[in-house]
């Protein structure tokens, strides 16, 4: 009925690739950190690291975009345990929508309790720039109403159910949290909140599409996450995720601006240290067992 859905990331083989990556490292992670483009920075921030290249890691796709450094590091960050993807998996790699998605499932499976997703975007909000940080308060799944959602295909229990609830996809105290931090770092002149939509990329948007976006009420664009999200919510793990203002979308047909994965990169190197250091403070202030201090 569903005859690639699932194949080859059942729950026996998420299991199967936690358990070798548990049997190798001391470190029980309870917050994973997934970075976005340029922004892997933040997984050298991590002490006593264990790192897998994710060619050898049992399961794992691997990384093809400029920016995604492929490998998967456990650490310390302040003392608090993590696992960080440095690089992550996007639909127009070619990777079906759950292959993008099982190191989130086998987030879950190493002890996983809070998922810290950062990713760069393009703004639709006139009034943000490039270089604003914006806390993502919900999210515009275009691919899931194309039907291209990760839990498409038999649903196993014992990750979630078959229905799972997505109006309080990004956890709401996580949220504040994060502006608070954010506040007492001193960003306030540049951190936002928005809601984030993905599409499949990779072309960039035309200057239609982007108005149609505006439209609907999206802050930014961009080509992940709401993916690894909705996995991880249906598994029962806290969500945070920043979105990081790379460029401007074009939304004038008198603009000479064309979008481009070099500035992308280049506003990540602009704006890393901040994004790291904010996600490193937030790190910090998340207790293990849902609360925080
Ligand atoms: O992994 P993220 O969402 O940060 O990557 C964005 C979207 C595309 O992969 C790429 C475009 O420059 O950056
Ligand atoms: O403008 C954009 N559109 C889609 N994805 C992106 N990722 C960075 N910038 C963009």
């Amino acid at each position: 009925m569903f005859p690639e859905a699932n194949k080859g990331y059942s729950y026996d083989d998420c299991k199967a690739t936690a358990d070798w990556l548990l049997a190798q490292t001391d470190i029980q992670p309870r917050v994973g950190i997934v970075c976005g483009s340029g922004l892997g920075g933040l997984a050298e921030m991590l002490k006593d690291q264990v790192a897998f290249n994710y060619k050898d890691i049992p399961n794992f796709p691997q990384s093809t975009v400029h920016g995604h450094a492929g490998r998967l590091v456990f650490g310390t960050l302040k003392g608090r345990a993590c696992v960080c993807m440095q690089g992550r998996f996007h639909l127009y790699e070619g990777y079906a929508v759950q292959r993008i998605t099982l190191p989130i499932r086998i987030f879950k499976l190493l002890g996983v309790e809070t998922v810290i997703l950062t990713n760069a975007a393009g703004g639709l909000n006139e009034d943000f720039k490039v270089g604003d940080i914006m806390v993502i308060k919900d999210h515009i799944n275009l691919p899931g109403f194309a039907g291209n959602n990760p839990l498409v295909g038999p649903n196993d229990e014992r990750f979630g159910v078959r229905f799972p609830c997505m109006s309080d996809a990004y956890d709401r105290e996580l949220q504040q949290l994060g502006m608070d931090v954010g506040q007492e770092l001193g960003y306030g002149d540049f951190l936002k909140e928005g809601v984030y939509c993905a599409l499949g990329g990779p072309s960039f948007e035309t200057i239609a599409e982007c108005r149609m976006l505006h439209k609907l009420g999206a802050d930014a664009v961009g080509m992940s996450t709401v993916h690894e999200v909705v996995v991880a919510r249906h598994c029962g793990m806290r969500v945070f995720a920043l979105s990081l203002i790379t460029n401007q979308v074009v939304m004038d047909y008198d603009s000479e601006e064309k979008a481009n994965h070099e500035e992308v990169l280049q506003a990540g190197k602009q704006r890393g240290l901040q994004m790291e250091h904010l996600v490193s403070t937030m790190v910090t202030r998340i207790e293990h067992n849902n609360s925080y201090i």
